[in-house]
C-alpha cells in the first residue's frame, strides 16, 4: 500500500490539494478558483464558506481520483494566504463577517493615526512589522467594532479569531483544534516574535480580547486529527505554515542568506536570517521563517501586493487575454522598446514604500501601444517591484547573487528571463513550481517521521533551470530608472 502526504494550499485566488509521495514528488493535484469580492475601493473580501468548500472539494476529488484508502495518507499539512482575518462563532463555527483579505486597505486611516500617535516603533520592535493595514490586527479590530454585537460577544467569550489556517483546522477537526503556528502568528501584528507569545501591550493597543486568539504551536507539530465526516478518514494534521514561509521551506532555504521569491497573487521575497531578528532600516519586515522543536529561524521579507493579480486583471478586468499563460507569447511578440510603464498599485504599494493610498497608473502610452505592449509592461512591473525589494535589501547590507523562484507566474519563461535581466542576478527554478505545498508537506512529514531532518529534506531539493542576465547592467539600470520615475509620480507619501 503506497503512502502519501496530503498538502492543502489555500491561496488568495485558488485552493489546491496536492498529494506527495514520501520523497516529496508530486503524485497528483486538484485546484479550484473561488470568487473575490471588492465591496469598496481598497476593500477585498472572501467568504470563509467558499474558502472551506473549495478546500474540501479539491481534497475529496483528489482522494477519490487516487482511490485513497484508510491509512494511506500518513500526514496532512496546511499552508495558507496569510494575514487574512476571520472571526467565527465558537458554538456554530459560522463566520460573523467575510474574511478580510490581506490586500484590504480599509484600516489605512486608523494605521495612520496610530503612527501619528507614535506607536510605530513599539509595534515594529515587538512584531518585526510596520503599522500597515496589511496585517491582521487592525482588520480584527475593524470586525469587532463594525459588526453588530461582535464586541459584546467577543467579551463574553463566544467568538474566536483565526487566520485561514486556523479556520480550516477548526473545521477539519470539527471544532476540536483552535491552533495556529508561529509563522502565521507572526503576521497578525499581535505576536511578539522575540518572546514567541501573544503580546499584552499590543492586545491592549488594538483592543483585542485574548480569549479570541488561537494557541500558537511549532510549524511542525500535532495540530489535531481530521474528523471522519470531513475527509472520510482520520488523518493527523502535522504541518502548518503561512504560504511564503512554506515556500521558503520547500525551496530548502535553510542556510542563513539563502533567498526565495514567490510569484503568486502577490510577490514575496524572503531571506533566511538564521536565529537572529534582522532589523531593516529600509522598511522590510522581520518574520518567523519556521519554528521546529521550539527553535525559531527568522527571515527578512519584502512583500509586493500585486504580481500575478495584474495578469488576472488583464484577463478578467480588461479582458485583453483569455488565459494567464497567453501573457508569455504576447510579451514576447511586443515591441520590446515600448516605453510603457504599468504600475499595478491597485491596493496601494507594499514594500519598500508602504503607501496604502497610492493607486495604479499606465504611463508612456503612444499611438503604437497595443495589447502586447501593455501585457509586456504588466510582466515587467513584477520584475521592477522585485528590484525595489532587492535594492532595499542591498541598502540593508544583504547582497544577493541567486534567487530561487516559485509560484504560478514562474511557468512564464519570458518573465523569468526578464527578471534575471532586470535584477542582474541568477534566477533558479526548482523542479516543482508548487514549492509552497511541498514546504508544508515537508513540515508535516518531518513530524510524522517520514523525513528524518532538515538535512534530509535539503538532499531532496532539485533545480530544473537557471536564467542568467542577458542584457547589460547599464541597460537594466536605464529601464529601472524609468520605473522609479513613474513610481515617484504616484506616491502619496515620501
Ligand atoms: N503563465 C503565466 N504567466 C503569468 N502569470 C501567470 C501564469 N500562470 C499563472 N499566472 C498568475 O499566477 C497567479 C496564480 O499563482 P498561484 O501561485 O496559484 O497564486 P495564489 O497562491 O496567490 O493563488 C495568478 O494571479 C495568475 O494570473
Ligand atoms: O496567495 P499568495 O500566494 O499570493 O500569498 C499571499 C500572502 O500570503 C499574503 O501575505
Amino acid at each position: 500500500m503506497k503512502e502519501y502526504i496530503l498538502a492543502i494550499d489555500q491561496g488568495t485566488t485558488s485552493s489546491r490539494a496536492m498529494l506527495f509521495d514520501c520523497l516529496g514528488n508530486v503524485v497528483d493535484s486538484e485546484q479550484q478558483e473561488f470568487p473575490q469580492y471588492y465591496p469598496k475601493d481598497g476593500w477585498v473580501e472572501h467568504t470563509p464558506e467558499e474558502l472551506l468548500a473549495s478546500v474540501m472539494s479539491t481534497c475529496r476529488k483528489l482522494m477519490s481520483k487516487q482511490n485513497i484508502q484508510a491509512g494511506q495518507i500518513k500526514s496532512l499539512g496546511i499552508t495558507n494566504q496569510r494575514e487574512t482575518t476571520i472571526v467565527w462563532d465558537k458554538t456554530t463555527g459560522n463566520p460573523i463577517y467575510n474574511a478580510i483579505v490581506w490586500q484590504d486597505r480599509r484600516t489605512s486611516q486608523y494605521c495612520q493615526e496610530l503612527s501619528e500617535h507614535g506607536h510605530g516603533n513599539m509595534v515594529a520592535e515587538k512584531t518585526g512589522l510596520l503599522l500597515d493595514p496589511y496585517f491582521s490586527a487592525t482588520k480584527l479590530k475593524w470586525i469587532l467594532d463594525n459588526v453588530e454585537g461582535a464586541r459584546d460577544k467577543a467579551q463574553a467569550g463566544e467568538l474566536v479569531f483565526g487566520t485561514v489556517d486556523t479556520f480550516l483546522l477548526w473545521h477539519l477537526t470539527d471544532g476540536q483544534s483552535h491552533f495556529t503556528d508561529a509563522t502565521n502568528a507572526s503576521r497578525t501584528m499581535l505576536f511578539n516574535i522575540h518572546e514567541q507569545c501573544w503580546d499584552d501591550e499590543l492586545l491592549e493597543l488594538f483592543n483585542i480580547p485574548k480569549s479570541l486568539l488561537p494557541v500558537v504551536l511549532d510549524s511542525s507539530a500535532d495540530f489535531g486529527v481530521t474528523s471522519t465526516q470531513m475527509l472520510g478518514f482520520d488523518i493527523p494534521i502535522q504541518g502548518i505554515a503561512g504560504d511564503q514561509h512554506a515556500a521558503l521551506f520547500g525551496q530548502a532555504c535553510f542556510e542563513k542568506g539563502s533567498v526565495k521569491s514567490t510569484y503568486g497573487t502577490g510577490c514575496f521575497v524572503m531571506v533566511n536570517t538564521g536565529d537572529t531578528v534582522f532589523t531593516s532600516t529600509n522598511k522590510l519586515l522581520s518574520t518567523v521563517a519556521y519554528r521546529i522543536d521550539g527553535e525559531v529561524t527568522y527571515a527578512l521579507e519584502g512583500s509586493i501586493f500585486v504580481a500575478g493579480a495584474v495578469i488576472q486583471w488583464l484577463r478578467d478586468g480588461l479582458e485583453l487575454i483569455s488565459n494567464a499563460s497567453d501573457s508569455e507569447r504576447l510579451a514576447m511578440e511586443a515591441n520590446q522598446d515600448h516605453g510603457v510603464t504599468l504600475i499595478p498599485a491597485f491596493t496601494g504599494l507594499g514594500a519598500p514604500f508602504w503607501d496604502p493610498d497610492a493607486r495604479g497608473a499606465i504611463l508612456g502610452l503612444t499611438r503604437d501601444t497595443g495589447i502586447k505592449e501593455i501585457v509586456n509592461a504588466a510582466l515587467q512591473s513584477v520584475c521592477y517591484q522585485t528590484k525595489d525589494l532587492l535594492t532595499a535589501m542591498e541598502k540593508d547590507g544583504i547582497e544577493i547573487c541567486t534567487i530561487k523562484v516559485d509560484g504560478g507566474m514562474t511557468n512564464n519563461e519570458w518573465l523569468l528571463q526578464y527578471l534575471s535581466d532586470c535584477l542582474q542576478v541568477e534566477v533558479e527554478q526548482p523542479k516543482s513550481a508548487e514549492t509552497t505545498a511541498l514546504g508544508v508537506a515537508f513540515l508535516a512529514g518531518l513530524k510524522a517521521g517520514i523525513f528524518e531532518s532538515v538535512t534530509h529534506i535539503q538532499s531532496l531539493w532539485q533545480s530544473t533551470a537557471k536564467f542568467q542576465p542577458k542584457i547589460s547592467n547599464e541597460l537594466a539600470s536605464e529601464h529601472y530608472q524609468r520605473w522609479i520615475n513613474a513610481i515617484n509620480r504616484i506616491r502619496t507619501t515620501s
